[in-house]
């Protein structure tokens, strides 16, 4: 759910509606999928890795598999003890890059505090790095003239909102509060790629 609010200089505010928008994008990504699965033959895979039992993390994944099924993707879902090894993890990432049916790997953060995250997330192909967290896909957005095979979703969320919203952002200042990998810099470098 995203309810943003965008301020303009009279102080004025439009509240963004992200469930009504959230709901139009659903539609128009199930007829995608559906016109994939009749001229294709297949439907697009998403693969999840969870590791441990975080509450938070587990209602993340349960919203991404069920936003899967409500649109026709089908997904698959990894789920590791908070004890396993960094080797374990790795090996399930590797699965689904080698699995055909799967055209997207994401590891669901945080990891234990006992894991190398960089090693991990360096271990999904990049060509299905659907968070957009591999170095390559961060570099070439960074670098603004190449183009990522993938961007944050969170990301690209916000930016969709605003342009769905009617709000034109040419020449304005923006601030964005927090600098994760996760949304602040990818939100902060697409702007910059955009605008
Ligand atoms: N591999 C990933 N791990 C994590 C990601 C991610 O994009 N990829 N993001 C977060 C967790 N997350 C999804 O996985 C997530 C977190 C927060 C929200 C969100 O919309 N929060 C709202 C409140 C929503 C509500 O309660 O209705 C807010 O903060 O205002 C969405 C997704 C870390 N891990």
């Amino acid at each position: 759910t995203f309810l943003g609010l965008v301020v303009d200089y009279e102080s004025t505010a439009t509240i963004i509606d992200g469930k009504s928008i959230a709901e139009d994008i659903r539609l128009q990504i199930a007829e995608e999928v559906l016109q994939m699965k009749n001229a294709a033959g297949h439907v697009p895979g998403l693969a999840v890795v969870l590791v441990g039992d975080r509450k938070d993390s587990q209602s993340y994944v349960r919203f991404k598999v069920k936003g899967c099924e409500e649109v026709g993707i089908k997904s698959l879902l990894a789920e590791l003890p908070r004890n396993c090894t960094e080797d374990e993890v790795v090996d399930s990432v590797s699965r689904f890059n080698e699995d055909p049916s799967v055209h997207g790997v994401l590891v669901q953060l945080p990891l234990p505090q006992h894991m190398d995250e960089e090693k991990i997330l360096n271990a999904i192909s990049l060509d299905k790095d659907v968070d957009g967290f591999h170095p390559l896909n961060v570099g070439n957005l960074a670098l603004r003239s190449r183009k990522p095979l993938f961007v944050s979703c969170a990301a690209k969320a916000c930016l969709e909102l605003l342009f769905q919203s009617g709000i034109d952002l040419m020449g304005k200042h923006v601030t964005i509060i927090g600098r994760s990998k996760v949304v602040g810099l990818p939100t902060s470098l697409l702007l910059q790629v955009k605008f």
